[in-house]
Formats: C-alpha cells, sequence, structure tokens
C-alpha cells in the first residue's frame, strides 16, 4: 500500500465514480459559468465535477452524521453550521470556473439546496493603501490582505452567525468597492475561492500561533497546472480581456487598449514573471499538500488526474 496521505486516480477511474448522479445542467448553462479563457463542457462537467459533487454530497451527509454524535453527546440539538468549502490555486488557472460549477451543481442536491461563493479578492487591502504600503507589485501576495478580517468572516460563517458581511473587490477598478458589501444568511454551503486560502497561519506579533482561514474548511481543493501552461493561460486571457473588459474607459488597464499588441503582452507577461508566477511558487504551490483534494490540469484545461486524500 502506498504511504502517501493520498489516493491517485486518472480521469477514468476517477469519471466512474459519479454512479447514476444525473447531470442536473444544461450546455448553456455551463456557457454561463465559464471563466474567460476556461475550455469546459458538457462532457468535463459529467466526467470530472459530478463525481465531485457527489463526493461532497456524501461529504456533507457524514459531517451531518458528526454532529448527531455531538449532540448525542452535548444532550441538545445544536444547530448545524456551514459546510465550507476552500478552492485555492494560481492565478488564472480557473479556480473561479471550478467554484462557480461547484456551487451550480451542488446547490441541485435536495439536501444542501442554498450554497453561497466567496472570492478571497474583497479582502484585498485598497489600493491606496496597498500603494502606501508599496504593495502594488505584491498584489495577491499573503501581505497584500486583511487576513485577520478574512480569516474573522470565514470562523464567523463557520461558526454558524447570521448576516456576516464581506468587502467587495472589482476586477474593472483593479480596487476593493467603496461602501459595497456581500452578505452570506447561513447557507447549507459556503465556498470560499483564492489564491491564499489554504495558507497556514502566521504567527501574531506576540509569538502565538493564529487561527488559519484553512482552520474552517471541511474540505479544500487545490487546482493544480504545470506553470508554463498557466503562464500561458494568463497571457491569452489578457489579449481577450484587452479586447472586451479593458475596452470599458474605467477600467484599470484600458490604457492597453490604446498600445500595440506586443507592448500589452510585454506588460502580462512581466506582471506573469514579476508578481504571480513568484507568488505560484513562493506561496501558493506549498500548499497543495494542504489540500483534500488535487485537480491537475492538461494542457488543454481538462483534468487528467486526481489526488484524494485518504481518510
Ligand atoms: N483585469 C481583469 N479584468 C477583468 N476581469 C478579470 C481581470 N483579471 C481577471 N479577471 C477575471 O476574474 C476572475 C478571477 O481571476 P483569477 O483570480 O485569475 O482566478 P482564476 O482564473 O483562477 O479563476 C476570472 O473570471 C477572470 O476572467
Ligand atoms: C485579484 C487577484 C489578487 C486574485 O485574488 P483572489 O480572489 O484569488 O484573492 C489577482 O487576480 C490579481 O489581480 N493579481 C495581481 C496581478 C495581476 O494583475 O495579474
Amino acid at each position: 500500500m502506498s504511504t502517501k496521505p493520498y489516493v491517485d486516480l486518472t480521469r477514468a477511474q476517477w469519471s466512474a465514480l459519479r454512479e447514476r448522479t444525473p447531470l442536473p445542467l444544461t450546455a448553456d448553462e455551463v456557457e454561463r459559468l465559464r471563466g474567460l479563457g476556461d475550455v469546459i463542457d458538457l462532457d468535463e462537467v459529467r466526467d470530472i465535477y459530478l463525481p465531485l459533487s457527489r463526493l461532497l454530497n456524501l461529504y456533507v451527509g457524514a459531517t451531518h452524521g458528526l454532529r448527531d454524535a455531538l449532540n448525542t453527546f452535548l444532550g441538545g440539538a445544536q444547530r448545524g453550521t456551514p459546510f465550507v468549502i476552500g478552492v485555492a490555486g494560481s492565478v488564472a488557472v480557473g479556480k473561479s470556473t471550478v467554484s462557480r460549477l461547484l456551487q451550480a451543481l451542488l446547490a441541485r442536491w435536495p439536501e444542501h439546496p442554498r450554497v453561497e461563493l466567496v472570492t478571497t479578492d474583497g479582502f484585498l487591502l485598497p489600493k491606496a493603501e496597498l500603494e502606501q504600503r508599496g504593495l502594488m507589485s505584491r498584489k495577491g501576495f499573503p501581505e497584500s490582505y486583511d487576513r485577520r478580517a478574512l480569516t474573522r468572516f470565514v470562523a464567523d460563517v463557520k461558526s454558524g452567525k447570521e448576516g456576516v458581511a464581506a468587502p467587495v473587490y472589482s476586477h474593472l477598478t483593479y480596487d476593493i468597492v467603496p461602501g459595497e458589501r456581500l452578505t452570506v444568511h447561513r447557507p447549507d454551503i459556503l465556498i470560499v475561492e483564492g489564491l491564499n486560502v489554504l495558507q497556514p497561519a502566521l504567527p501574531g506579533k506576540d509569538g502565538r500561533t493564529r487561527m488559519a482561514v484553512s482552520d474552517c474548511f471541511d474540505f479544500s481543493v487545490y487546482v493544480d497546472a504545470r506553470t508554463d501552461d498557466i503562464e500561458r493561460w494568463y497571457l491569452s486571457r489578457f489579449r481577450k480581456l484587452r479586447q472586451t473588459a479593458f475596452q470599458d474607459p474605467r477600467s484599470y488597464f484600458h490604457t492597453y487598449t490604446g498600445v500595440s499588441e506586443e507592448e500589452a503582452l510585454d506588460y502580462a507577461r512581466n506582471t506573469w514573471r514579476t508578481i504571480n508566477r513568484p507568488n505560484l511558487e513562493q506561496n501558493i504551490a506549498p500548499t497543495r499538500g494542504r489540500a483534500t483534494l488535487q485537480l491537475h490540469k492538461s494542457p488543454d484545461h481538462k483534468v487528467e488526474r486526481l489526488s484524494l486524500r485518504k481518510l
């Protein structure tokens, strides 16, 4: 028997595990959930994400069983708390598509219809503060977030608090939206998506260990791919955004619509090499082994292998 903490599965082995789980989404719905540049079709949903939604449904059920055990022990009926799923991985690896698909698929199960999704970008420090602290070239690194507020948010949701609010980030303005809030109302499941959600806690100033966001996770997914492939996806997405979202004069990147494609791509390449790749290598990839499930993507975005943590 392997001594690794993971069971490795090929795509074919994994897809056979969906059993009779019906496909609840249409091609149009999948198209709407797809991120810019991501390749995802009904085959991918059926082979990869349906088995995952079945596994998660089993995990949620098992957690309810544990809750019953706890209530027996406590001799009272504690109200349940949301089942929290973390989704981690590099910039441009396709976390948003995975998270939106999971949200849509999990909400179709009658046992847990209310599934909310929160991205950690809402907890980035506002642009003015990043500038003031000299952190604009560290955007996405752990220190560019208000980690305390993020941890408090997830801990509050996980403890069953009603009406927990998160700030909201705009990719258009590249900044936090002043005054805007997203409020989570005791969902059955909360998905927390972000680069750094599997980071271990940093010691506080007093040297004592703090809580990490991942301490609240009931399950976590790491979306994995080769660094060169992710760079290619990042650049090709930048090229597409230049023709779409950047055209809006309010876009932070609007100036890149007025220069040559080569010049715009040089900027994107530089951002990848100086910010996103070092962040992947130094902070994000080292957390892969903390995930419950690793999805390994091939150069065409399709999941080719999976690693599932043993229990
Ligand atoms: N500059 C941008 N302008 C508009 N949308 C963007 C920009 N950068 C990224 N996005 C979109 O924001 C979402 C999150 O992107 P990202 O954080 O790189 O994670 P991932 O690609 O892993 O989902 C994606 O849907 C992406 O298409
Ligand atoms: C907003 C992000 C930090 C991702 O945030 P997340 O939701 O993963 O916390 C990232 O998409 C980003 O903007 N990175 C900065 C470098 C760049 O422009 O690609």
